[in-house]
């Protein structure tokens, strides 16, 4: 599955509007990796994701993703990356006021579909996927915040993205649903899904170890180009 390059940054730093957060950036990901990205507290972990989605613009340095070109992205083609990725956040972000279902359906809408078979066939296939068939139709405050979680992956997933960005999707999880969602990750990424993951869980990382991404004094580490160990107590301490 390994091969093709999906994401490249080149000398780029990132920025939170003037400050400077992680510098010169060279990065490399293939179709088909799982990319931890892990560090302290406020080192740059979501910035570089947001970077990714053209959340934040790309200041310095080069930078491309799933096809398309981070320096200068014009809006149109901001949603057009946008379906190319599959982003999870920690705090769910399901609309409060509809049921699993709606959510869903209301992603589907806006970026195009308009068949309502073909809308509820792909809504029954993401939910199978994740294992919430039975709760199509409970609203969001219905659901525990794994189920919650479960219910933000089908929707990353609606579209098929190759690409998925997930920033701390098990940070407000007890270990066990952690565990389970990141199983969901795991199998994701069996699939061919190109993940990128922010992370505290340390647990997770040590119960699948991949690739990772050390944030630190404005510099970012890579396990597989140097030998990154990862000290778990250094990096929980603030
Ligand atoms: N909207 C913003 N405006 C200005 N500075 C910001 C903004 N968001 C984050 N920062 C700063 O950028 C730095 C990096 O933050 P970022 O959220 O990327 O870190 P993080 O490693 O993801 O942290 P955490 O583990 O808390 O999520 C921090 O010093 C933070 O204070």
């Amino acid at each position: 599955m390994e091969g093709k390059k999906v994401i490249e940054l080149i000398d780029a730093d990132i920025y939170q509007r003037d400050a400077l957060i992680l510098s010169d950036v060279n990065l490399e990901v293939n179709e088909g990796e799982f990319v931890y990205i892990t560090g302290k507290v406020g080192t740059g972990k979501s910035s570089l994701i947001k970077v990714l989605n053209a959340e934040l613009p790309l200041q310095k340095g080069t930078g491309e993703i799933a096809g398309f070109n981070l320096k200068n992205i014009k809006h149109k083609e901001v949603s057009l990356l946008r379906r190319k990725l599959g982003v999870v956040f920690q705090d769910f972000r399901l609309l409060p006021d509809r049921n699993v279902f709606q959510n869903l359906e209301f992603v589907l809408k806006a970026t195009g579909w308009k068949n309502k078979t073909e809308i509820q066939e792909r809504i029954d296939q993401v939910l199978r996927q994740v294992g919430m068939t039975e709760k199509k139709q409970k609203m969001p405050h219905q659901l525990s915040g794994g189920e919650q979680q479960r219910v933000v992956i089908a929707r990353a997933i609606l579209n098929n993205p190759p690409i998925i960005l997930a920033d701390e999707p098990t940070g407000n999880l007890d270990p066990e649903t952690s565990s389970e969602i990141m199983n969901l990750f795991r199998d994701l990424n069996n699939d061919g899904k190109t993940i990128m993951m922010a992370t505290h869980d340390f647990a997770a990382i040590a119960n699948k170890p991949a690739r990772t991404l050390v944030c630190a004094h404005g510099l970012i580490s890579d396990s597989l180009k140097q030998n990154v160990i990862l000290d778990f107590e250094s990096l929980l301490g603030f």
